[in-house]
């Protein structure tokens, strides 16, 4: 299944110890995701993860997870060849490593890209979402091979459980054509659909915090939206999200009618500049996965005030240690940090959750799709209870493959003509509206 990287020589004849990594997996899979809208376009009804394993000389394994866009399986593809022979110990030769074989992606530019809403893209940012796909496989296999958590790998878990919020999307029913995934949830396109949507995420998950994906329609009607869940679900904690769809004055405007009622506005103009002059107002705190994903986007930010918490995505900051030296900066400048992950399988809501265990001022409540994520590749999926997760205890990341269902993810991703191998909501808005282009920022 999937494509085997391993050591030229028997990890025996090589003298290896039992952590030296024998051999390298790489799965690419395909999993479904409803009719998702945000600010450029709708989710395609297909995207693409990656599933990396690394199996040691004593036989033992570990699992991690990352994006799996062409872009980024073309890094893994070398670090997975240049990785036998080293040990699942050696996290430090993982990063140096990979900086060595990884090479230089196609196409990369400071520009927001343009699928994922995931801030810059760098170089250093794509190579170090791959690397934490690995670092995540190899703190598990070490885990496991030491009978103890990742967490207490990391130092040591400060809390049982984690904290999820609701991860609320305007959405269509269906997807708008061919054969594609179906669900019961429903359309939400008004504050009614969004509140019921909500009741729905309370009842099933027990989540008492709600963050609703915004930029899709004007900001007015958003603003509606997150007035009808203050009513239907009373001091409770809300956010918004656009993405940076708006401009800065929209954005003052947004956070002036919304103080009181939002704990955070989350990147509604797009950019550190625009963020600092809508911070400068005061009152609203901002909150950010676009404008600061990674360390050089610190100083700036920091120094001009335009963040005052940051959602940290392990991926884009490169594995779960560098997420506690992100804590660490954060709480030297007093800043807040918060958790994010989006479109994710069960291998990396055990990771977050792991690290998320970790840090001790972790003020806010995490966000991931999880729910809305029904197909995954381990035994038994997450259960959200109260809207947190039990911290596990169980060696390594406390997953296990389900290889049936990993085999039958990665066979539509075989089967796949490339239409969906690279996340685009753009090209999957254009299916339901052929003039369909990606909205100039700011939208509004
Ligand atoms: O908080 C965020 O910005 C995200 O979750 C980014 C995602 O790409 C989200 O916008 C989505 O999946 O539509
Ligand atoms: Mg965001």
């Amino acid at each position: 299944m999937g494509e085997r990287h391993s050591h030229t020589k028997t990890a025996a004849a090589a003298g290896a110890s039992a952590l030296t990594i024998a051999e390298v997996r790489l799965t690419p899979v395909l999993i479904s995701d409803p009719p998702l809208l945000n600010t450029q376009g709708v989710h395609q009804p297909y995207t693409p993860r990656l599933i990396v394993e690394v199996v040691t000389a004593d036989g033992g394994s570990g699992v991690g997870e990352t994006y799996g866009d062409t872009r980024y399986l073309d890094l893994a593809r070398p670090l997975a060849a240049a990785l036998p022979g080293t040990s699942v110990m050696d996290l430090n030769g993982l990063f140096a490593l990979a900086e060595t074989v990884c090479g230089e992606p196609d196409g990369v530019s400071d520009s927001v890209d343009v699928g994922g809403l995931r801030g810059v893209q760098t170089a250093d940012k794509l190579r170090l979402s791959v690397v934490s796909g690995f670092e995540a496989a190899c703190l598990d296999a070490l885990g496991k091979a030491l009978g103890v958590p990742v967490h207490t790998l990391l130092g040591g878990k400060v809390r049982d459980r984690v904290e999820y919020s609701a991860y609320l999307f305007y959405r269509w029913a269906e997807h708008p054509a061919g054969e594609t995934p179906k669900d019961d949830w429903g359309a939400a396109l008004d504050p009614e659909g969004i509140v019921a949507q909500a009741r729905r995420f309370a009842r099933d998950f027990g989540f008492t915090s709600f963050k609703l994906k915004g930029g899709v329609f004007p900001p007015d009607e958003e603003i509606a939206a997150v007035r009808a869940l203050a009513e239907a679900f009373p001091g409770r904690p809300l956010r918004l999200d656009p993405n940076g769809a708006w401009s800065v004055e929209t954005s003052r405007s947004v956070a002036a009618q919304l103080t009181g009622v939002l704990e955070y506005l989350e990147d509604p103009a797009s950019g550190t500049a625009r963020m600092a002059r809508v911070a400068a107002d005061g009152g609203m705190p901002l909150a950010t996965n676009m404008c600061v994903t990674t360390f050089a986007e610190i100083p700036e930010a920091f120094r001009t005030g335009a963040v005052q918490v940051v959602l940290c995505d392990h991926h884009y900051w490169g594995g779960l240690r560098r997420t506690r030296e992100l804590a660490a900066v954060c709480r030297t400048f007093g800043v807040s940090l918060s958790m994010h992950s989006n479109t994710h399988l069960g291998i990396s809501l055990a990771a977050m959750t792991q690290v998320a265990a970790t840090v001790p001022d972790l003020a806010y409540a995490c966000d991931s799709h999880y729910p809305w994520q029904t197909e995954d590749v381990i035994t038994s999926r997450h259960a959200f209870q109260d809207g947190h997760l039990t911290v596990s205890d169980a060696p390594g990341l406390g997953v296990e493959l389900d290889r049936t269902a990993l085999q039958s993810l990665h066979q539509r991703w075989l089967d796949d003509d490339g239409a969906m191998r690279d996340r685009d909501d753009t090209a999957a808005m254009r299916v339901a509206d052929p003039n369909w282009a990606t909205p100039t920022v700011p939208r509004w």
